[in-house]
């Protein structure tokens, strides 16, 4: 038995639970994986000069063994997510710190530390095997992965699973990933497939999606309403793409920072007014390494003035971190909310505090999203509100070029990988639907 069978049973349409779960497994898959002994091979590199390309690579692994209360998912499709960047070029720590502690938690957790790790947080696919206790989801149901990986034995979770103190993101600090042809993961991370979408692009919004959706639209994050200003860093990244579709379906007014006027126009086309670009306005917060320019917190809050007629921004979208955080925290008017969820260009964030005691703002630490609202993030997208919003794909053995794209920052929205989908464009199952929303869906597509 190959994973070719396996994809002759998802091609087949006369296939049933009873065949995919008759199907033996094979014993190894091809999976994108980082290697241990590799870890210090970028060592005195600056960040950007380390290069995913040389990291990742496409092995043959064995199929790892199936616990309770979880699921083995042949993976159709995947996505790069930058956890997945951080991954490959070991920042700002190697990911094997993870697997080995989670390792030490249990003797099932010891199966995820090994000398390699297969990455990935992002998944469509089809279920081939659930383990003892898991009645939800049968072998053939077509899916999608959040990447809430949490045990709940402690109460901590209880009320929001992302309290839960051994809450991981799967793929990143579990082992077992979506980048591969099959995955392992806990069955309380399956949701159903949206069936208007192909197996890549339902593959494409899960992880950005769901963290966006905390961030920004939860109690748990901003809890944006109608007429905020909400200004969005990356708003054509894979965060951003969703958090602009989000302001804009919830009624809220986007203030949308982007780098180019190629991303200027995904941006407008999506429906946004309010656009800063970034590179042609020559904002530049920083004089120097170590000192700020609050003149240029001033040139960038009056543009946003002019954009809104005079308004400040009732919540900062926030993900670059060092960068633009003094300038994020300048621009938040009274009351209002700074929520973040990274630092792409530095985790030690410096900003004037007087601006946020003085003014009463607030900054709202979020990060990916609870079970529920992964499932209401996924929902959105079922439900035709929010569309995925990828750009490219790749093929799985092409995953290190896909990673290296998205660290340079060359890419839009989201870029997608094929895993055991041969092609682009299968798995749709309800073209009315897809027939309904196909310009919002293509809107990213090959630009
Ligand atoms: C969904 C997608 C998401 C993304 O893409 S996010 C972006 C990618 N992710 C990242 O970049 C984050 C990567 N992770 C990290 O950098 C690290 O993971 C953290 C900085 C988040 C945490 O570091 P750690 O080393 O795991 O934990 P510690 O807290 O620095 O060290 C643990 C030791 O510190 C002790 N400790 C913790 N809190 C306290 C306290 N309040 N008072 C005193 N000690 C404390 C502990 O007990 C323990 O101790 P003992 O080492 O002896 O076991
Ligand atoms: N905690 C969590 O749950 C999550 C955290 N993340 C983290 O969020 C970050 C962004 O992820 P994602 O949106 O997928 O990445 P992308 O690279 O797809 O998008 C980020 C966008 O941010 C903008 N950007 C990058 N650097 C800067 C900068 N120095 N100043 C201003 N804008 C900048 C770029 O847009 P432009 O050039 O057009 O301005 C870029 O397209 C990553 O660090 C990732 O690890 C992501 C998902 C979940």
């Amino acid at each position: 038995m190959t994973v070719k069978d396996i994809l002759a049973a998802i091609q087949s349409p006369d296939s049933t639970s009873e065949d995919f779960a008759a199907l033996p497994l094979p014993e190894s898959y091809r999976a994108i994986t980082v290697h241990k002994d590799e870890t210090e091979m970028f060592a005195g590199l600056q960040t950007r000069d380390k290069d995913p390309r040389k990291s990742i690579h496409l092995d043959e692994v064995p199929l790892p063994e199936l616990g309770p209360g979880e699921a083995l998912v042949a993976v159709m499709a995947s996505s790069v997510n930058y956890n997945s960047v951080w991954t490959s070029i070991f920042e700002p720590l190697s990911t094997f710190g993870f697997l080995e502690r989670y390792g030490r938690t249990s003797e099932l957790a010891k199966r995820h530390d090994l000398p390699y790790h297969i990455i990935g947080s992002d998944l469509a696919g089809v279920v081939l095997r659930t383990g003892p206790g898991v009645n939800a989801w049968q072998p053939g149901d077509e899916v999608v992965a959040h990447c809430l990986s949490v045990e709940l034995e402690s109460s901590d979770g209880h009320n929001d699973t992302m309290l839960d103190p051994e809450q991981r993101i799967w793929g990143f600090e579990t082992n077992f990933g979506g980048l591969a042809e099959i995955a392992l993961v806990k069955s309380n991370q399956l949701m159903p497939k949206p069936g208007h979408l192909s197996w890549e692009e339902a593959a494409a919004p899960g992880l950005v999606n769901s963290t966006a959706y905390r961030q920004l639209v939860s109690r748990n994050g901003a809890g944006m309403k109608q007429g905020d200003n909400v200004l969005i860093w990356g708003a054509s990244g894979g965060l951003g793409s969703y958090a602009t579709q989000f302001a804009l379906a919830g009624g809220a007014n986007p203030i949308c920072v982007v780098s180019s006027p190629q991303k200027a126009d995904i941006c407008r086309s999506m429906g946004a007014e309010a656009i800063i670009d970034r590179n042609a306005e020559g904002y530049k917060f920083w004089k120097d390494e170590n000192t700020q320019d609050p003149k240029e917190w001033k040139r960038f809050g009056k543009r946003i003035r002019e954009l809104t007629g005079g308004e400040d921004i009732d919540i900062v979208f926030e993900h670059p971190g060092r960068e633009t955080f003094g300038a994020s925290v300048f621009v938040t008017r009274k009351g209002g909310t700074i929520t973040t969820c990274a630092s792409t260009s530095g985790y030690m964030h410096e900003y004037d505090n007087r601006y946020l005691w003085m003014s009463l703002k607030r900054i709202i630490g979020s990060h990916f999203a609870n079970y529920r609202e992964a499932w209401e993030a996924n929902r959105l997208i079922a439900k035709g509100k929010i569309h995925p919003t990828l750009s490219k794909v790749y093929s799985l053995a092409d995953t290190g070029q896909a990673a290296y794209d998205v660290h340079r920052n060359l890419h839009q929205g989201k870029v997608g990988v094929l895993c055991l989908a041969p092609e682009e464009g299968l798995g749709v199952r309800d073209e009315e639907m897809r027939a309904k929303h196909i310009d919002a869906i293509n809107r990213f597509r090959n630009i």
